[in-house]
């Protein structure tokens, strides 16, 4: 047993009921290792792309494990790309998510249920941003768990009833671990800007931010 499981980064902190903030979460090495996967993510079969909300491009580019999400459903195959069936959801991804559940204070039959099976990575350039939304396209209702890497954000985290007031803006920081589920499940939140050249070395990213949100979609094929 691990007694003190955020040695590393701090204890995570409570930012609302249901949403934690572990900063420094994930190591210098395991961030690098991640980067290397996204590297092969977006080689394909399925493309990092923008997705197109309404005709219009989001300024971010988004690769999807296990399930392909496009405005606003989850596919096996990417048929808004070019048609492939995204890659597996790997394993190892499955056991850090329950880990993060574990190290943020979630109950045993909480991190066992924990089965995530679609992820979606985004890549946010210096000028990409994402606008305040709610994840509600998975039947589920387990926790999202969300790992950045590289350059710093700012992540506005805001309420379950509408795009305003209250929110916290957060600053989410290479290594970062958010985690957001019961109360605050279907809270709506966004990236109002990211920081050039705050990334750390050796953390695999140059430029930019690499976010992956692991979810259960709830889905069977
Ligand atoms: O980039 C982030 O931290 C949030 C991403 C997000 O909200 C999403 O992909 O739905
Ligand atoms: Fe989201």
């Amino acid at each position: 047993m691990t007694l003190f499981p955020m040695d590393d980064g701090g204890s995570p902190r409570r930012i609302a009921n249901g949403a934690f903030l572990a900063p420094g979460w994930l190591a210098l090495d395991e961030q690098a290792w991640i980067v290397g996967e996204f590297r092969r993510w977006v080689a394909g079969p399925v493309p990092i792309r923008a997705a197109k909300v309404r005709g219009h491009e989001m300024s971010v580019r988004t690769v999807c494990l296990g399930w392909h999400w496009q405005p606003y459903e989850y596919t096996r195959d990417a048929t808004d790309v070019n048609g492939a069936r995204v890659l597996p959801f790997p394993d190892w991804m499955v056991r850090l998510g329950r880990r993060a559940l574990r190290e943020t204070g979630h109950s045993d039959a909480e991190v066992e249920a924990y089965a995530p099976d679609t992820a979606l990575v985004n890549y946010y350039d210096d000028v990409a941003r994402m606008g305040m939304h709610q994840d509600k396209d998975e039947r589920s209702l387990a926790p999202v768990v969300s790992l950045s890497i590289g350059d710093d954000c700012t992540f506005r985290f805001g309420n379950t009833e509408n795009r305003g007031k209250p929110y916290t803006d957060l600053r989410l920081c290479s290594g970062d671990l958010f985690v957001f589920g019961g109360a605050s499940r279907l809270a709506y939140h966004g990236i109002t800007r990211i920081h050039p050249h705050t990334a750390p070395e050796n953390c695999g990213l140059t430029t930019g931010r690499i976010n992956i949100t692991m979810r259960m979609t709830g889905l069977t094929d």
